[in-house]
């Protein structure tokens, strides 16, 4: 059935069962109805909206941003964001920060094991299971790790957007824009201040989040690449309106100046029965990336595996950089052929949502993470390292089964307290490469 075409209403619910709950593009002004003519035939604010909903713009950026970089929605809802109870402080959440500086970040290559999930005695849902492992100005880098839906819990995030990559369990996060669903390997993206609940249908789940503080993510351009190639904008899945009608003793959940915030509300949030407007959350799967490489010998820069990016006021410096690690081909001849021994101004982040990943033979497990930062050297282990420096090149290799993950920023991502002290960090991370032998031969060239 086309877009367009579909019987009314939509609830959350007939939306599960629905292959048609998304308009692909990535960044477009969408228009979407749950109810036929829930959007104002003309204009964005009419003196009575159609079905008696309240009009509401939410703006992400400056008014008189340029048109490109310009993202607003209009929403039409049964109450206006304006009507619950007063934001109280609260103490969910108490491993989510954003302030990094409890303790110095060492300058050493940091890894972790994957954090356990929570047990069946304890109750934790996707903002509760938050746990920061780094960040700096321009985004905060988290893990979760939860067991319950938030259910009567919604939440919204007024310090920055969040980048959601699962490595466990499938989520479904209804927004107040509709629903998402999404599995490992596919991603999600919600705007600051857009409300949602994140519910866990298959059970126990965990994952990555990245807080974007910076301008949104967007697209990178191609420049030579051309107009196709890396993430295809029809890709991006953003999705249709879909609303609750429910009233009862909710809880709405803040987060605002790096604090958690807690309010009553007698209804649901999620109430928006139609929208439109470019500002809006999306997902996108992983598998559909279209890697582009060497085809002749040398290892590229990793920004050729560039996802989605936070521009800075510096031409080609990013405050945030994702990248995706995608099965691919490798051809090159002659070359060392996985990531080289390197040292960068960036800080990297690096999570592993599925498979294996072609720099580390062991240690850096499905879930786990790791921290090279600002000048470190690091690079393939010394296993990595025997192997591919011995590879016949003459043949391609497959890399297939895997999806590693790099949140990449121009300074040190500083490392938390908890990341430091967990028993999950690996303190013997750096034997990875002291095995690397000595080669060097003056009378052999
Ligand atoms: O450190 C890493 O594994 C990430 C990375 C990959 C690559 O192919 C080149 C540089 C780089 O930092
Ligand atoms: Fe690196």
């Amino acid at each position: 059935m086309p877009i367009g075409a579909r019987l009314w209403p939509l609830t959350f619910e007939e939306i599960t069962m629905s292959e048609q709950g998304y308009m692909p593009g990535f960044g477009n002004e969408f228009s979407t109805e749950a109810l036929p003519g829930a959007l104002p035939a003309r204009g964005n604010s009419p003196q009575k909206a159609p079905y008696g909903l309240y009009a509401e713009q939410l703006s992400g950026t400056a008014f008189t941003a340029p048109r490109h970089a310009n993202r607003r929605s209009w929403l039409y809802r049964i109450r206006p964001a304006a009507v619950q109870e007063p934001y109280e402080p609260c103490d969910i959440a108490p491993r989510w920060l954003s302030h990094f500086d409890d303790v110095p970040t060492p300058p050493n290559p940091l890894r972790w094991d994957p954090l356990p999930l929570p047990g069946p005695s304890a109750e934790v849902d996707f903002v509760d299971g938050m746990t920061t492992m780094g960040g700096n100005a321009g985004c905060a880098v988290h893990i979760y790790a939860a067991n319950q839906s938030m259910g009567t819990r919604y939440f919204h995030n007024a310090d920055g957007e969040l980048l959601i990559v699962p490595q466990q369990g499938r989520l479904s996060i209804a927004t107040e824009f509709g629903l998402i669903e999404i599995e490992p390997q596919e991603i999600a993206v919600i705007p600051r201040g857009v409300r949602f609940r994140v519910d866990l249908p298959e059970g126990p789940a965990r994952g990555y989040v990245c807080e974007n503080y910076g301008a949104h993510l967007r697209l990178p351009d191609l420049g030579v690449i051309g107009s196709n190639g890396l993430a295809h904008p029809r890709d991006f899945l953003t999705p249709v309106a879909a609303y609750e009608d429910k009233e009862g003793s909710f809880e709405m959940v803040a987060k605002f100046q790096g604090r958690l915030w807690r309010a009553p509300i007698g209804h649901s949030p999620l109430d928006v029965v139609a929208w439109h407007g470019n500002g809006a959350p999306y997902k996108y799967d992983l598998r559909k990336f279209n890697p582009i490489g060497s085809i002749s010998y040398d290892h590229p820069d990793p920004s050729i595996f560039l996802v989605l990016h936070a521009p800075s006021s510096t031409p080609g410096v990013d405050t945030l950089d994702f990248v995706a690690f995608a099965p691919r081909v490798l051809a090159m001849l002659d070359t060392f052929r996985p990531p080289w021994f390197h040292r960068n101004i960036a800080g990297e982040f690096m999570g592993l949502v599925h498979g294996a990943y072609d720099a580390k033979a062991e240690g850096f497990a499905p879930g786990g993470a790791s921290l090279h930062n600002s000048m470190i050297g690091h690079g393939p282990d010394a296993g990595t390292f025997d192997k591919a420096s011995s590879h016949d090149t003459s043949q391609p290799d497959y890399i297939r089964d895997t999806m590693a993950i790099m949140f990449e920023t121009p300074v040190v991502i500083q490392a938390t307290r908890f990341a430091l002290e967990s028993p999950q960090r690996q303190r013997r991370y750096h034997e990875c490469w002291t095995g690397l032998k000595k080669h060097f031969d003056p009378a052999r060239r």
